[in-house]
């Protein structure tokens, strides 16, 4: 018996771990509105995975459910190998929730050492220290939170999520109250968490900020999965962008054939298809400039470039309602 259950063990501990999230068919309805509709994904270990989608969407209940604080209606819901109520999985897993507050009474020194004592771990006080330098902090850690700007408490939320050693962090907006150097910093602590293997899961309106740090993105629309891929999937689509004048009906035809174009002034872009991603400029940009100056136009700039996720969000949104609307 002791035997089977070592060589079970051992068996476990050569298996690769089991990834940060993993969820499967969640679905929260709240009357006769549904929240979340059949969801499903994946956060891997050391992995940053964006949660991207307009207000209302579903992403913070998507949160409170992988988190536990939610119960979904259908759905099922692995946090680090264990189910999501696990109280051992839920000490490895450090959160900033959207609406922060912290104890006002207590140093931001106080809060932290509260929060390592509920998760039941031992961080010795030089360690907390760190975990507020890292927040920009440091200079704080006996000063009362009552007294901190937003920023600053928001500050002190990131020192929160990170300070008991977690393997997942769940951060729900998390520069929402932050200035531009505070968003950098943000960054550069997301990236310190993916070099030691700690998986992220962030919710942020911030499209760029998601675009530089994110490995992965989900993209949630009216409860359900959009889309989702990694950054190279969803952007790997290339655009040119053109300034020209003198653009009649066929010229702007031939430019339409090339692919999906939008118009703003003087200025075209062209979506091209994704079997000219490898190589759009290979023979196909000098011929349609080529074709575009036989038909009259004259052109004063060519500029290949790679979609942004922003715009690239929008479509995927528009492709979703349009759908619905059939
Ligand atoms: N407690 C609740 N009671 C009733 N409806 C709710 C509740 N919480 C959320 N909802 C509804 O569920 C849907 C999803 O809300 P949720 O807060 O998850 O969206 P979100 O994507 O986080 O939005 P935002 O970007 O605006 O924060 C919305 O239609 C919202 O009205």
């Amino acid at each position: 018996m002791t035997r089977d259950t070592g060589a079970a063990e051992r068996l476990l501990a050569d298996l690769p771990p089991a990834p940060a999230v993993w969820c499967s068919g969640l679905r929260k309805r709240y009357r006769r509105q549904v929240a979340v509709d059949d969801v499903s994904f994946t956060v891997g270990r050391g992995e940053i995975v964006g949660l991207l989608g307009p207000n209302g969407a579903g992403k913070t209940t998507v949160i409170k459910i992988l988190l536990g604080l939610i119960h979904p209606n259908a759905g099922d819901v692995l946090l680090l190998g264990r189910p999501a109520r696990d109280p051992r999985a839920r000490a490895r897993v450090g959160y900033l929730p959207e609406l922060f507050r912290y104890q006002p009474w207590l140093t931001a020194a106080e809060v932290l050492a509260l929060h390592v004592r509920l998760a039941g771990v031992t961080v010795p006080v030089a360690e907390r220290r760190e975990c507020l330098d890292m927040v920009g902090l440091a200079d704080r850690a006996d000063d009362r939170v009552g007294g901190f700007s937003k920023g600053m408490q928001q500050r002190l939320g990131l020192a929160v999520a990170l300070v008991a050693r977690p393997e997942l962090v769940v951060l729900d907006e998390p520069t929402s109250a932050l200035d531009p150097i505070g968003r950098a910093d943000v960054r550069d602590l997301l990236l310190s968490l993916r070099s030691r293997r700690v998986a992220v899961l962030l919710n942020s309106h911030l499209i760029g900020e998601v675009e530089r740090v994110c490995d992965r993105v989900v993209i949630l629309d009216r409860g359900r999965v959009a889309a989702s891929g990694t950054l190279a999937e969803l952007l790997g689509q290339r655009e040119l962008r053109l300034r020209l004048d003198g653009v009649g009906a066929d010229a702007e035809a031939r430019l339409a054939a090339t692919g999906r174009l939008t118009r703003a002034g003087d200025e075209f872009i062209v979506e091209l298809p994704a079997d000219q991603d490898a190589a759009p400029g290979d023979g196909a940009v000098p011929k349609l400039v080529a074709d575009l100056v036989a038909l009259g136009v004259r052109v004063h700039a060519v500029e290949p470039g790679r979609i942004s996720l922003e715009r690239r969000l929008l479509n995927i949104l528009r492709a979703d309602s349009g759908e619905d609307r059939r």
